[in-house]
């Protein structure tokens, strides 16, 4: 990984489309089923590990990638399809392979989340390696390759 610093800052834009709401999350989950079609959570969080994502990628090496490995997120207002959200992320902190953001979400009307996420850079085919190691132990089948 090539050098990313403290105070280094990404913007990504992305409008909310109709397939990203609450029940699309977990579609065989009544559970689910029961929350009206706003913004889910779970996508709101995915968005934010894609803005990170872009931020580290002029930082990779060939071969390298990145993985999730701590969200700390909160959701504090329901957005609708339609409207665009504007993702910021600061780096915090650079330990070892392990890049911290603080990041916030934005939509139309205001604020609608933030909190802190990190990212271990790592050597996809070491990481892929250790993946099917444990899809081994599991029994199911391993990455397909
Ligand atoms: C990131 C993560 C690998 C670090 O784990 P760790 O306990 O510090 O790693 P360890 O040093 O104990 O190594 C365990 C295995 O992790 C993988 N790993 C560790 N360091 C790695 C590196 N620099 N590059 C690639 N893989 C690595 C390897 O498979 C390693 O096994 P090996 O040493 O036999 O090759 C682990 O926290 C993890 O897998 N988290 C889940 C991340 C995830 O799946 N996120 C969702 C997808 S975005």
């Amino acid at each position: 990984m090539s050098q990313i610093a403290v105070g280094e800052r990404h913007t990504m834009t992305y409008r909310v489309p109709e397939n990203r709401c609450v029940p699309d999350v977990f579609p065989e989950s009544p559970e689910f089923q029961t929350v009206p079609r706003v913004f889910a959570t779970a996508y709101m969080v995915g968005a934010m590990e894609w803005a990170c994502m872009e931020a580290l990628r002029p930082h990779l090496e060939p071969g390298q990638g990145s993985v999730g490995v701590h969200v700390d997120i909160s959701h504090t207002a329901a957005t609708l399809p339609g409207m665009e959200v504007r993702y910021e992320c600061t780096v915090t902190e650079v330990d070892g392979r392990t890049v911290w953001w603080e990041v916030k979400a934005f939509d139309d009307l205001g604020p609608i989340g933030e909190g802190r996420h990190a990212r271990a850079v790592l050597d996809q085919a070491r990481f892929e390696a250790g993946v099917n190691r444990r899809a081994e132990q599991a029994e199911v089948p391993g990455l397909a390759g």
